[in-house]
């Protein structure tokens, strides 16, 4: 070979080898280059209502955080399972509807790989509690009827609060991304209608064990305290309130309850069994069976008479939050979900400070009953009856109860969704029991999303001037070899 095509070997050698190892990075970096997506379904039996997830993840990717996202969320017909204690077939049939709509929403060749989980929550706790035959009905009820759909059924149970408290935190910590991250994580607090769960890495050391929960999620430790309060979500909290208020009033005035907690103008009549049909109130005997319970609107006394539901005055570790429970210092930011979320976002209350807060909520319980109603027609009168005692529960909670104080007020994110998946223990649940959180942290990427594009940027331009220096090289020389020929 002339000696002179000697440099032009070499640079086509060079671009082949450029070529070669762009195909192979890419292939490597994007591999599937076509995406499939897998399924998993989680029902959410809460106290007071069931709730069905479908979560998509794509099929390659089962290990990075942040890849599983709620696809669909169907809200079953009627009250939660456990109130089907008298009927437990009804439970069964009631979750018919949203399981159909889950079978049109997978498509058909997933459906027997889809795992189905049900995790029942603080009503089942109570119910097994009371009359643990009808609870095991309810759960064999729903179970049947989960077992009749061409997905992989993998078990219907009563979690615990442990559970509950850990798996909203994977959740909205898998979902805010913070898990495989050094920065901090974001503390879950969650209210249902039944109980409550505060979960957090805390600063100083857990003193009960029943509070620690210990986790190793992509290579890292966290050390979680978590408690759940039964009978302290927000409708049982109400009775125990009522509950303790007619205690204390009924014997003197049979007639009448005088609730600060509710509107002025508002009076419905009611039945003792009804503030006192479960476990989490002691029963009393009366001898009027009726009471009409009348709104006060009167935001201090309402906050008085709240803070009767949580004993403060005993203690056997350094610090409590209430009833005798351990609880560390309130460290770092939280996530504040479910009802935290709907009481606090429909009265507005979600970005302001701690004394604002109360000063706007002084108002909204004194605003007359009928005006509330007037100004919102549209919503369910039970629920809007209660938002001013709901709303005066949850700031007590927080304050006297977990001791968030005006400081860190602001460090309570109340939050529904993240990104497009709703903050629960769902998501965790069903991470957890597919193993799709490892221990340890997966094989990176050959390297990070924007490092690959600047690489097969400046790769691509070096190809370019190389096939240029070529064409000039070859040009010369043509020309060189013209001239001598001449
Ligand atoms: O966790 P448990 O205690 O088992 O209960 P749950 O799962 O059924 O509880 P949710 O978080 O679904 O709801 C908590 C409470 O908020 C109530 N709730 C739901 N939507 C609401 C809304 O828009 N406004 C006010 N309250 C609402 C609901 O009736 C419950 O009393
Ligand atoms: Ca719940």
């Amino acid at each position: 070979m002339e000696r002179r095509y000697m440099p032009v070997v070499i640079f086509l050698a060079a671009i082949t080898v450029g070529i070669i190892i762009m195909v192979v990075i890419s292939v490597v970096q994007n591999k599937p280059l076509y995406q499939k997506y897998k399924y998993g379904i989680v029902l959410d039996a809460g106290s007071s209502h069931t709730s069905v997830f479908i979560y998509e993840w794509p099929a390659e990717k089962e290990n990075n955080t942040g890849m599983v996202q709620q696809k669909h969320t169907c809200n079953v017909k009627g009250k939660g399972i456990s109130s089907y204690s008298a009927n437990p077939q009804g439970a069964g049939a009631s979750l018919q509807e949203c399981m159909n709509e889950a079978k049109q929403k997978i498509p058909a060749h997933r459906h027997p790989e889809t795992p189905v989980y049900l995790g029942a929550t603080a009503g089942m706790r109570l119910l097994r509690m009371e009359n643990e035959e009808a609870s095991k009905k309810v759960l064999d009820s729903v179970a049947l009827s989960l077992k009749s759909y061409p997905f992989s059924y993998q078990g219907a149970r009563i979690i615990s609060g442990q559970e509950e408290g850990a798996f909203g935190w994977i959740t909205v910590n898998y979902l805010s991304e913070n898990l495989r991250k050094p920065t901090g994580t974001l503390g879950a607090l969650d209210l249902g209608g039944a109980s409550t769960q505060i979960t957090f890495v805390p600063q100083q050391k857990i003193e009960s064990s029943d509070n620690s929960i210990d986790f190793r999620l992509y290579g890292n430790n966290y050390h979680l305290y978590t408690h759940s309060f039964l009978c302290y979500g927000k409708d049982q909290a109400l009775k125990l309130s009522m509950g303790k208020k007619l205690e204390s009033t009924l014997k003197t005035d049979p007639i009448e309850l005088r609730d600060p907690c509710f509107h002025p103008g508002y009076k419905v009549p009611r039945t003792v069994p009804d503030v006192f049909n479960t476990p989490c109130t002691k029963e009393l005997k009366l001898a009027n069976e009726n009471f009409l319970h009348v709104g006060l609107g009167n935001w201090s006394q309402c906050q008085q008479s709240i803070r009767k539901v949580f004993n403060t005055s005993i203690c056997s570790y350094s610090k409590c939050s209430f009833n005798g429970v351990f609880q560390p210092s309130v460290y770092g930011d939280f996530g504040a979900f479910s009802a935290f979320f709907f009481v606090m976002d429909f009265l507005n209350l979600t970005s302001d400070s701690l004394a604002t807060t109360k000063e706007k909520l002084a108002a909204y319980c004194s605003t007359p009953w009928e005006k509330i109603v007037g100004n919102h027609p549209k919503i369910d009168q039970k629920y809007l009856s209660e938002y001013c005692f709901s709303a005066t529960y949850i700031l007590t909670l927080l304050e006297d109860g977990y001791k968030f104080t005006s400081n860190n007020w602001k460090d309570i994110r109340f939050i529904k969704k993240i990104g497009d998946s709703d903050a629960g223990w769902t998501l965790g649940y069903m991470l957890n029991l597919t193993n799709m959180i490892p221990a340890e942290a997966p094989d990176m990427p050959l390297m990070p999303y924007g490092g690959y594009v600047t690489f097969m940027f400046f790769f691509a331009l070096l190809i370019l001037v190389l096939l240029l220096l070529v064409y000039l090289y070859f040009r010369r020389s043509t020309r060189t070899a013209q001239k001598d020929i001449i």
